[in-house]
């Protein structure tokens, strides 16, 4: 069984190529991971989800305790089984998720307790409880539980905020059951503070763990302040530890976040997006819904090679959405999440031959010719 562990390959100023080494399997970095929220990546099956190049999903500890019962995953083999992918797999602790889905949520020093969305039952969620709902799950990669202060919170409260995350942090790591190829990986908060961002990322570094979430970003402050919140909080991270940004984003937040040192990235756009019509190609983001496509023989991305750019027009595409057939939202998943491992496939290459700068510029300005 292997060890967890996270191989620096190649640097290019700030960006590193890695290898992540989990129980599951190797993971290229950097990296982007499909959410499978509620045990799928939605509109997809998961062969569909290994045909795009992806290496590790991610689910949630939210979610998941609710319907079916982390209980009832165990019993039934596992997330990796029970969703048939057996690559590695990162849950999230469920902390961000209950403070925007859930009704009635209580949050003290113990954990949170809430009301279900689904049907309102009352449930309780404690950092040893969300890093057992997680080894229950066997996840690959556990997500320590945190707060995450909604963007504006003023200095003071962030700070208790962020300090609460540090004593979770600790609890979450005597709770870890420790087995080769799993990790848990702590998350820094401190909101758009330098100073709280640093003592976070110090007090967790002090933690010696095996990984490193940026939390806290990517709740409306603007992609100029995550930039900048990065560029103060992973030169505070151990150089030899995997970075993972928490719900971002964008290609072109994804692009700077490569290039101040980021290596893991999860993010529902494509797929949600792909729902709605929208498509991320190399000229830009498109929606199919606008009737200019309604003709167009064209395929979605001349530039890609997947299976729904070299079968269907955007005519087709544009049908489907407007028609709302379920083949719609799947064609369209599939090509956004085929364009983002292309993307970081892309990536990868650039920093190993050193070229990040010049392959980040090619990307903006294909981005900003803006689509033909
Ligand atoms: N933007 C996000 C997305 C997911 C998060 N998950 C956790 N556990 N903590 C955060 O701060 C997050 C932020
Ligand atoms: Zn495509």
């Amino acid at each position: 069984m292997t060890d967890f562990r996270w191989d620096k390959l190649a640097t290019d100023g700030m960006s590193r190529r890695g290898r992540l080494h989990t129980a599951h399997g190797p993971v290229e970095t950097p990296a982007f991971m499909p959410v499978g929220t509620a045990a799928t990546v939605k509109a997809m099956a998961p062969w569909d989800v290994a045909q795009t190049g992806a290496q590790m999903v991610l689910g949630n500890t939210y979610h998941l305790m609710l319907r079916p019962g982390a209980e009832r995953v165990a019993k039934l083999g596992g997330l990796h089984r029970f969703m048939a992918w057996d690559g590695p797999i990162l849950t999230d602790s469920g902390g961000f998720q209950v403070m925007s889905l859930a009704q009635l949520r209580q949050l003290d020093e113990t954990g949170v307790t809430f009301k279900s969305h689904i049907d309102g039952s009352t449930h309780a969620l404690s950092p040893e409880r969300s890093v057992e709902i997680q080894d229950l799950l066997d996840a690959d990669v556990t997500m320590q539980l945190d707060e995450c202060p909604p963007a504006g919170w003023p200095h003071d409260k962030v700070a208790d905020s962020m300090r609460l995350s540090l004593r979770w942090a600790e609890r979450c790591q005597r709770a870890f059951r420790e087995r080769p190829g799993y990790g848990l990986f702590g998350i820094v908060q401190g909101g758009v503070y330098d100073d709280l961002r640093r003592e976070s990322a110090r007090e967790l570094s002090a933690m010696d763990l095996p990984g490193y979430a940026v939390g806290g970003l990517a709740v409306g402050e603007g992609q100029a302040e995550t930039f900048r919140v990065l560029e103060v909080t992973c030169p505070e991270l151990p150089a030899d530890k995997p970075r993972y940004l928490m719900g971002v984003g964008r290609p072109d937040d994804i692009v700077g976040a490569v290039m101040r040192g980021i290596d893991m990235f999860d993010c529902v756009l494509p797929t949600r997006s792909g729902r709605t019509g929208q498509a991320f190609t190399a000229r830009g983001p498109i929606n199919l819904k606008n009737a200019r496509h309604r003709e167009d023989t064209r395929p979605l991305d001349p530039n890609c090679d997947c299976a729904t750019c070299t079968t269907f027009s955007r005519a087709y595409l544009h049908h489907l959405i407007r028609s709302e057939e379920m083949l719609g939202p799947m064609l369209l998943s599939r090509h956004n999440v085929h364009y983002y491992q292309a993307l970081m496939a892309g990536l990868r290459g650039a920093i190993e031959r050193g070229e990040l700068t010049e392959h980040a510029q090619a990307l903006a300005e294909g981005w900003h010719a803006g689509d033909i």
